[in-house]
Order: C-alpha cells, then sequence, then structure tokens
C-alpha cells in the first residue's frame, strides 16, 4: 500500500488527496508542517507528498515552490485541481445573537492557514473587521485549536471536512472572495504512479531556468526557443535563486511531455544559450472534472 504525507486531516490538502485517491486504499500519514510534509519522503518514510502549489485567488504558494526548488529533489508525478472551499467554523452558540443570527462582531480572532485567510479578505472586511488574524500551519490546525480554547472568542477559516472533524459548526459557507477558487495540487515522489486514468488528455513539464547572466534580451532568447516551436507555456514565475541578491530562477510549465522532440529540442537551445535547466517533472495535469478515482 502506497505511503502518502499530507497536511492534518480535514486540512484543503486532505480533501484533495481523497478525491485523488477514490477507492484506492493509501496509507495517509499526515503532518502539522509542509516541511515535514516534504522530508517525509525525501527520508523515505512516505512514498509521495501532497503539495499545494497555486490557488485562483493567492497564486503561487511561494514557500512551498521554494522547498520544491530548494530544499528536495523528488520528481512531481501528477498535478491535480481541487476547489477550495472555505467556511467560517466555530461554535455557533458562542457567537448567536437573540435574534437566532449568527453575529460576527463578537469573534475576537480568526485562525486560518494564511493562504486561506488570504482567500477571504472580503468577507472578514465586511463582516468580522474586527477580528484579529491569527495564523496556523494548516486550516484543520486552526479549527482544532478553536475547538480546544472555547469560549474564547476565537473562529476558524476551514474545510467542512475539518468542522466535523473537531466537531464545530459552520458559521458561514463559502466565505471565499470568488466562487472559482480552486488549488493546483502535486504529488511528489520517487516512484512513478503505477496506475493512472486511460484518458491522459494534457501532459506537463516543469522547468527550471537560471540564465548564466544579466543582458538585454536574455530571457526573450529562453522563450523564443518555446515560441518558434509552437510550444505552450502555461506558467512563468521568478524566484529568488537565494544566493545573491537580484540573482532570479525562473520555473516555467510547458503543456507537453519532456519525452516530445520538440520540448526535448527547446531544451537543449536553452542550454546552449549558457542556462542552467532542471527538470523538476513530465506528468498528467487533470482538471476538476476530469480525475477520475484510481490513479494511484
Ligand atoms: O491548510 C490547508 O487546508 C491546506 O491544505 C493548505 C493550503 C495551502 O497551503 O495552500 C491549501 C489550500 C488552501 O487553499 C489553503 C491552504
Amino acid at each position: 500500500m502506497k505511503r502518502i504525507a499530507l497536511l492534518p486531516e480535514g486540512s484543503v490538502s486532505h480533501e484533495a488527496a481523497l478525491q485523488l485517491l477514490g477507492d484506492e486504499p493509501a496509507e495517509l500519514v499526515y503532518h502539522k508542517l509542509i516541511s515535514d510534509v516534504f522530508l517525509s519522503t525525501v527520508h523515505g518514510k512516505t512514498d509521495y507528498s501532497v503539495i499545494p502549489i497555486e490557488n485562483t485567488i493567492e497564486g503561487s504558494v511561494s514557500l512551498h515552490m521554494d522547498w520544491l526548488v530548494n530544499e528536495v529533489d523528488l520528481p512531481i508525478q501528477v498535478e491535480w485541481v481541487y476547489p477550495s472551499i472555505q467556511n467560517l467554523i466555530g461554535d455557533r452558540k458562542e457567537f448567536v445573537a437573540d435574534s437566532g443570527e449568527v453575529d460576527f462582531t463578537r469573534i475576537r480572532q480568526i485562525l486560518s492557514h494564511p493562504v486561506a485567510t488570504a482567500q477571504c479578505q472580503q468577507f472578514i472586511r465586511k463582516h468580522a473587521p474586527q477580528a484579529e488574524l491569527v495564523n496556523a500551519g494548516s486550516t484543520t490546525e486552526a479549527v482544532g485549536i478553536v475547538k480546544e480554547h472555547p469560549g474564547q472568542g476565537l473562529a476558524a477559516i476551514g474545510t467542512n471536512l475539518g468542522a466535523s472533524i473537531h466537531k464545530l459548526d459552520v458559521l458561514a459557507q463559502r466565505v471565499t472572495d470568488h466562487d472559482n477558487n480552486y488549488t493546483r495540487f502535486i504529488l511528489i515522489g520517487n516512484q512513478p504512479l503505477a496506475k493512472l486514468p486511460q484518458q491522459i488528455k494534457q501532459m506537463k513539464t516543469s522547468i527550471l531556468v537560471t540564465l548564466p547572466e544579466d543582458f538585454p534580451g536574455a530571457l526573450h532568447q529562453v522563450l523564443a526557443a518555446f515560441a518558434w516551436r509552437r510550444l505552450n507555456l502555461s506558467r512563468i514565475e521568478s524566484r529568488p535563486t537565494k544566493k545573491k541578491l537580484g540573482s532570479y530562477y525562473f520555473y516555467i510549465d510547458v503543456l507537453e511531455s519532456v519525452d516530445s522532440v520538440l520540448l526535448t529540442a527547446a531544451i537543449e537551445e536553452i542550454k546552449a544559450l549558457g542556462c542552467q535547466v532542471r527538470v523538476l517533472g513530465s506528468y498528467p495535469s487533470y482538471t476538476y472534472q476530469e480525475l477520475i478515482s484510481e490513479v494511484l
């Protein structure tokens, strides 16, 4: 049975992993911190790690991108998208007014993962501007803390699963700024997945490109190698190399398999320009609708 490291029970990561796994039995190994989710597979305690990498509202999860690039060397095996439905969670009787409605102005603190809190800014500003925002390691950790501190005016932003695991009430449903809120997850690990859905509609390759030096048109030259081969890029992002101020690498997602002649040639051309190229993985990418149960 595959062992899979992920954030704790009731997190968005947990919901997303259940979606990916479907009926497939797997041992889920929960960790409080994303660093431990990464390290668990690095140290061979698990076969795969589930990593949230990008969100519709918040964009890239920089901390996780940096871990993926700088701290571990595990290829991406699959990518999928899961809807991040966030709710305001707490003990209803603590906040209920005489009218029977929840009075959000009674909330003293709202706890959550900073990426989740950032997705709910408008709701918080409108309904609970007085609340102090407190960071937690995951949405479900936040819900757990609320459960452990009854009567102290605490509420959390988290999943329905998190609310039911910790036996708390959903005070307000779907509190994200936009309804179309999705998170892109990746599964990293040394072994390719044994079973994949029959129909892979989209292969993707993630590469890191480090320019040899900063000169006019350097990035243009890199992009030209993709452009004239009509290779479609779905994402390009620069992140600091952390070695020198102003030195950046480019994280590029190409909608093509690394085995394709065109992409192989593009990578060779970019290397010939003096750039360093690292392939982070070449993997199937599933939309939420496409994902079927028997992936692992
Ligand atoms: O805290 C959780 O529930 C997570 O799975 C983490 C995480 C993230 O780090 O991006 C995942 C998706 C959510 O949109 C917010 C938080």
